[in-house]
């Protein structure tokens, strides 16, 4: 007799019986396991509280490390168990070896396997088997679960001849189902139907790094972030501490993925969109065409060298002073001199500020001999340097709290933050000065307009701005520690002490017991709030992940690169959705973000699991417009609903727009994106209906995906940049069911 594949009403019950009541006992040990846990929380915060600093240290990464297992073991408990595997026996005739997969390793007290975690090496070939390769499976089973409650199951029988008699098959479709689910705004984990060749990047060895290219819907970024979870699973102490970053285009498309990890028990990465990559500056603006292009060029380094080197716009060139009725004076091609010879050997200018105090006073009592020497009174100071050692400390000392000399090394050689010099840019003919060579005068100008809306506190940034300052922040330096927040509050402290009245300054960073206070605080919280504890990002990451990649400028790689000098990488990309002119300069500035010291493997997703066949059809017609061989990602399902193209006079845009958001929200169940041109952000209030319906900008929606979209003006997208078509192209391609364009006529 062959396997039982009549899938037959009364089989299937009772092979969802089968699951119950193993997912159940699944369940009962997660159970117990998690009040081992919250009881390891409990012991280990009782460990020698108020004890020594070790003792706290102790302490602290006890409950860390508790407090992340309760957690993940919380996240586990939606849809724990989510696949079966039946191994081919290894004596003929023998039974077969079962496992449950699901998305935590779950174990009997006996330590016997009830579930194998996914990422677990004996979960690959859940993924990876198929029928011209089983890889030892005889039946793979997929498990479609409601919380605790197993609703279906769909198997696949990949070696048929190895089956014993009578070894049910049954389903239909549980793949396709899980496309068709509708969406509610944020991106779910497909831990339980990731496809062969998305499974084959995410377990590829950690220590390459990997380019996964694909259309739109191929499932890049849900590949890329499972990647990060099997990463962190196989390699924790490394990825763990070291810390994964994982760099997304704007802040909307970070909050539609940010459940994606926690649901796989990973909430340990940094999640950031290119405006918020830099610590203390946040963006969300994008900035229009002409402008990205020019800040996103690699020219702007040259730019922003000249600026953080030079003395501020304004400084005096020169400087005259006098002590005890002799003028002298520092001059301008000395001064010059002096700031060259201070940067050599690309020191940075906030770092060597205290050295060229140093030189400027040696400076201006060489200066200061020489004019009593010009004015007849020659000093044997020439002579015998030593014995005046202690009337040249006396200058210097009083040299230092004169103000015109103070205030002469606060204009010329401030400690600058890299926001007062990206707003400093904002005056034209400062900006026309340094970009002389590199940028046209009229680029310059367009440049300064936007930088004079930035405030001090960092208002009016866009994303391009954010590379720009980590950018100078390189090329500032960073003062000494105690410089940086006291720079910031007196512009006279140097070193931690104030030039002009001698006194040290307390900035509130004591070494010795601010480590100890913030250790103490931070056990308490994790135990308090049970959650992970926030921490500042570290300078550097053990592995980057960054999605959406063909938008980069050469800019923005350079300050992810800043962040990944060691770093493995992941990076996503579809050339087709660029918005970045020049593609083989953001090809050769991934190239040297990624480094060559690492090996490289390239991958291509095929399968479009995103849009119905009638949606990716009429996508590749605009594809094919602009690039007329590009090949097209194979779409799986078919919703029978082809675009529907609407037009309306431009003064009745919304009068349409609105109603047909209305109906398409009142026929689909989850959300409905209403993408509009950029320049026509704001125009589009639509008071009055429902939260499921969000409007946003063509840039905006990259990477994200709606059940229904209105796509509004495609003519204006598409003409708004000179990457126009391919923005387009990106809007049609974001709906799961439901596509309506409304041009104006
Ligand atoms: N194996 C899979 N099983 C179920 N759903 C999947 C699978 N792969 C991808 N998807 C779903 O397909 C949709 C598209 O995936 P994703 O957003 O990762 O694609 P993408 O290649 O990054 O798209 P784009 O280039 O348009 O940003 C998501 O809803 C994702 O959950």
């Amino acid at each position: 007799m062959s396997p039982q594949q009549d899938g037959s009403a009364h089989v299937k019950e009772r092979e969802v019986e089968v699951e119950q009541a193993a997912v159940d006992a699944a369940y009962a040990r997660l159970a117990q396991m998690r009040e081992q846990a919250a009881r390891r929380v409990r012991d280990s915060y009782k460990v020698a509280q108020g004890g020594t600093y070790s003792a706290l240290v102790d302490r602290d990464v006890q409950v860390m490390e508790a407090a992340i297992w309760e957690r993940s073991l919380d996240n586990a408990y939606n849809e724990l168990v989510f696949g079966r595997l039946d191994l081919k026996p290894e004596t003929p005739g023998g039974e077969l070896e079962t496992y449950r997969i699901g998305r935590l390793g779950v174990r009997t007290e006996e330590l016997e396997p009830l579930v194998v975690d996914w990422r677990a090496p004996a979960a690959a070939a859940f993924y990876q088997a198929a029928p011209e390769d089983p890889k030892g499976v005889v039946r793979r089973r997929v498990l479609h679960c409601r919380g605790d409650r197993v609703l279906d199951i769909e198997d696949d029988l990949l070696d048929p001849d190895s089956a014993p008699e009578g070894l049910p098959v049954v389903g239909d479709g549980a793949f396709i189902a899980a496309l068709s689910r509708t969406r509610t705004g944020r991106m779910r984990d497909i831990v339980a139907t990731i496809q062969r060749e998305q499974d084959l990047v995410i377990r590829a060895p950690a220590d390459i790094s990997v380019v996964v290219t694909g259309g739109p819907g191929t499932g890049k970024t849900a590949v890329a972030l499972h990647r990060v979870a099997w990463l962190l699973f196989q390699h924790r102490r490394r990825f763990g501490s070291r810390g994964v970053l994982v760099v997304g285009p704007n802040r909307r498309f970070t909050e539609y993925i940010e459940r994606v990890l926690p649901s796989l028990g990973e909430g340990g990465a940094a999640l950031r969109s290119l405006g918020d990559v830099v610590n203390g500056f946040e963006a969300s603006r994008h900035e229009d065409p002409a402008r990205a292009k020019l800040k996103g060029s690699p020219r702007m380094v040259r730019v922003l060298r000249k600026v953080a080197n030079d003395a501020p716009w304004g400084a005096p060139k020169d400087v005259r002073l006098v002590y005890q009725g002799t003028f002298f004076t520092l001059e301008a091609a000395q001064l010059a001199a002096l700031r060259e010879r201070m940067l050599r050997g690309s020191r940075r200018p906030n770092a060597v500020r205290a050295d060229v105090i140093r030189s400027l006073q040696e400076a201006a009592w060489t200066a200061y001999q020489d004019a009593k020497r010009a004015a007849g009174d020659a000093s044997p100071y020439d002579e015998y340097p030593d014995l005046f050692e202690d009337d040249k400390r006396t200058f210097i000392s009083e040299l230092r709290a004169e103000r015109p000399f103070a205030d002469f090394v606060t204009a010329w050689w401030p400690q600058r933050t890299p926001l007062e010099v990206l707003r400093s840019l904002g005056d034209p003919a400062y900006l026309a000065e340094v970009s002389q060579g590199v940028l046209a005068a009229a680029d310059a100008r367009l440049l300064a307009e936007s930088w004079r809306a930035v405030t001090e506190t960092g208002g009016g940034l866009s994303y391009s701005d954010v590379a720009l300052l980590d950018e100078l922040d390189s090329l500032l330096g960073e003062g000494p520690r105690s410089n940086r927040a006291a720079a910031a509050a007196n512009p006279y402290v140097v070193d931690g002490v104030n030039m002009l009245t001698g006194e040290e300054v307390d900035d509130g960073s004591d070494p010795e017991s601010g480590g100890f206070r913030e250790l103490s605080t931070f056990g308490d919280r994790a135990a308090r709030r049970g959650a992970y504890v926030e921490e500042p990002d570290p300078d550097e990451f053990g592995h980057i992940v960054v999605d959406e990649a063909q938008d980069l400028s050469p800019m923005q790689w350079r300050m992810l690169a800043r962040r990944g000098r060691h770093a493995t990488w992941t990076v996503v990309a579809d050339e087709a959705q660029s918005s970045w002119e020049d593609l083989d300069e953001a090809r050769r500035s991934m190239e040297l973000a990624l480094g060559t010291s690492r090996e490289r493997r390239r991958f291509e997703l095929t399968t479009n699991y995103r849009n119905p066949v009638e949606i990716a059809d009429y996508a590749a017609t605009l594809l094919h417009r602009f690039l007329p061989d590009a090949p097209l990602p194979r779409a799986v399902r078919s919703t029978g609903r082809l675009p529907e193209f609407l037009t309306a006079a431009e003064a009745e845009l919304p009068a349409v727009v609105g109603p047909a958001a209305l109906r398409l929200a009142g026929e689909v169940e989850g959300t409905v994106g209403v993408i509009v041109p950029m320049t026509r952000l704001g125009a589009f209030g639509l008071d009055g209906l429902p939260e499921r319906v969000q409007v946003l900008g063509a840039l905006e929606s990259k990477g994200l995906e709606f059940d229904a979209v209105v796509l509004v003006d495609p003519d204006l997208i598409a003409s708004e940049s000179p990457m126009g078509p391919r923005t387009h192209y990106v809007t049609a391609t974001r709906a799961t069911q439901a596509l309506v364009t409304v041009s104006v006529e």
